[in-house]
């Protein structure tokens, strides 16, 4: 862990090394003859030391020993690491979490290494006068540190994120608008001209808008989506198969990041054999490395002498305009240091930005439309079906653009309880290696990892009532919302939230307005599909449900 104040193995090998170099002195002293069985029983003896001091060092002697919480959860990660990888299918360590805050209160130790806080009101280590570190080993579940999102300090994620803010500002969202449209029409003519009045085929409703999503998200990235819209299974394979690397980055997460380095060293067939239907993200990769490669060959003719020897993106508005062309140039075109621009670099930060934006709003997507279908005391899509249907005849028949779109406040209502239900899962851990913090009387030491998690939030029963219930109306009146949007944290917090909040929001809108607007011509509804389809059980980071089935809807 970078730059953390203390480490419990720095203070156990300051105690455990002399001893140990004193003890084989011990034992090599008899003319060195010593039995090699002899020697194995010391280094049996010196680990169980070693144990013994972590352990006590961990229970009594750390800063977090003051703290709150089961022994077990102190003494080792490993208690984590259950939760995360075997019991009940893994990605089950925040139910063990919210039962300790049952047990303890606001504030306990989850780890050797971690507080948590649950406390609606507290966001002292997301404040942006703070120097928020991530932890390297929480986000290895996504693999590498060499993208904004995982990047740990503070420093280097500024300077990353710098590069390509602008390229999310939402005026360049807005000038992807007709992009979305598009694409979303597209989903809906795919639904109608294969699905409709069809008794026997049900079309997965999960499956579609992942696919909606990654093209959105490309689109967006590259100016050219990557064509999941045509594929004539959804892509499901690559779809499911998501889930199951959910899991896998929890156990590369738990096992220092070698499940990783293993998959990445044996051959594709085999990893693929593995992990079926690994071969869908597969393509995905493939797909990315195509686009990414092409745009470095084409950017390094370009600088070059031969290739005119002129660089995009330097000074002029023409140069202002191509720098946007997509999201490589943008970082190719940005004032990061050449290693910051290494092809390895510039295709994991294309990798997280769109994988970042699938699963997210795809399943959001998925979910609120389960919602939408099934809730029915009272209905919610008649609601919503009046309001977009007024709306539109008030403007003449046109459709609304999305800053109109944005004025309604039952499709506000009905965005919202999405975002709040089935937004990111997992917690948000993070460190301050130069200052320490308060919660309440404790005083908690700099360098330490806290997080919260902003579930708890959107499911506290004093804020959100009946926190569980998908409930649009609750967003209805303007001061009530401007109350509990201080409640809503779906796209995290402080100088890490999310960079595609603006995409993601317009996407969201856009595709309820369409699919349930009065020019959809279409009615949905479901075939075999249950709560326990959408409802998160397993945190993945992303909340995955504990069925497999997705959202399956006949189309009328
Ligand atoms: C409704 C959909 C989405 C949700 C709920 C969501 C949620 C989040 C959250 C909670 C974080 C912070 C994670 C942390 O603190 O560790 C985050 C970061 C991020 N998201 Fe999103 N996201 C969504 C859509 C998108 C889209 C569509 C994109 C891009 C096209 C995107 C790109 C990113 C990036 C690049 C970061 C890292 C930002 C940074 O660290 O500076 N997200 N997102």
């Amino acid at each position: 862990m970078a730059e953390t104040a203390v480490t419990d193995y720095e203070v156990v090998t300051g105690n455990v090394v002399p001893a140990a170099t004193l003890a084989l002195r011990a034992l090599f002293s008899d003319d060195m003859a010593l039995h090699a069985s002899a020697l194995s029983a010391a280094v049996v003896v010196l680990i169980l030391l070693l144990l013994l001091t972590i352990a006590i060092y961990r229970l009594y002697l750390s800063p977090l020993a003051k703290f709150p919480g089961p022994k077990l959860a102190a003494l080792t990660g490993l208690y984590e690491g259950y939760y995360d990888c075997i019991h009940e299918g893994g990605g089950r360590y925040y139910r063990q979490i919210n039962e300790m805050h049952e047990d303890y209160g606001p504030i306990v130790r989850i780890s050797p290494w971690e507080l948590h806080i649950r406390d609606q009101e507290w966001s002292e280590i997301y404040k942006i006068s703070r120097r928020a570190y991530k932890p390297e080993w929480y986000y290895r579940f996504l693999g590498s540190t060499s993208n904004v999102f995982t990047t740990v300090s503070h420093e280097q994620h500024r300077m990353r994120r710098d590069a390509i803010q602008a390229y999310f500002s939402p005026a360049a969202v807005a000038r992807h608008e007709a992009e979305i449209e598009r694409l979303v029409d597209k989903l809906i003519a795919r639904l109608r001209d294969e699905y409709q009045g069809k008794e026997d085929r049900a079309v997965d409703l999960y499956d579609a808008f992942r696919c909606l999503a990654t093209d959105v998200a490309t689109a967006f990235a590259f100016r050219k989506p990557f064509g999941h819209l045509d594929s004539p299974d959804w892509e499901h394979d690559g779809n499911r198969a998501v889930q199951s690397f959910g899991r896998l980055g929890l156990f590369n997460r738990q096992a220092n990041g070698l499940v990783m380095k293993v998959l990445r060293s044996i051959p594709t067939w085999l990893a693929v054999a593995l992990n079926p239907g690994g071969g869908g993200v597969e393509g995905f990769f493939k797909q990315l490395a195509v686009v990414v490669n092409t745009e470095l060959a084409a950017a390094k003719s370009k600088s070059s002498p031969r290739g005119g020897g002129r660089r995009s993106g330097g000074e002029g508005q023409g140069e202002e305009e191509e720098a946007q062309v997509n999201i490589i140039r943008q970082i190719l075109n940005s004032s990061l240091p050449p290693e910051e621009k290494t092809p390895y670099r510039v295709a994991a930060e294309c990798s997280s930005v769109t994988l970042a934006g699938t699963e997210t709003t795809g399943s959001i997507l998925a979910f609120t439309t389960f919602q939408l279908l099934s809730c029915d005391h009272p209905p919610k899509l008649p609601a919503l079906q009046e309001e977009l249907a007024q709306a539109q005849q008030k403007n003449g028949g046109k459709r609304l653009t999305y800053q109109e779109l944005k004025e309604l406040p039952y499709l506000t209502g009905v965005v919202n309880e999405g975002l709040r239900l089935h937004s990111v899962s997992g917690r948000l851990p993070r460190y301050d290696p130069t200052q320490g913090m308060t919660y309440q009387d404790w005083y908690i030491p700099k360098g330490t990892i806290v997080s919260t998690t902003p579930n708890d939030t959107h499911l506290a029963n004093d804020i959100f009532p009946i926190s569980s219930w998908f409930v649009p109306e609750r967003w209805m009146d303007p001061s009530q919302r401007k109350r509990l949007s201080k409640y809503l944290l779906p796209f995290g917090r402080g100088t890490r939230s999310c960079l595609g909040m603006e995409i993601a929001t317009m996407e969201l809108y856009i595709t309820f307005a369409r699919l349930f607007g009065p020019d959809s011509c279409m009615d949905l509804e479901l075939y075999d599909s249950k709560w326990q389809d959408v409802w998160m059980y397993h945190d993945f980071f992303s909340p995955f449900p504990k069925n497999k089935k997705g959202v399956r809807v006949f189309v009328r």
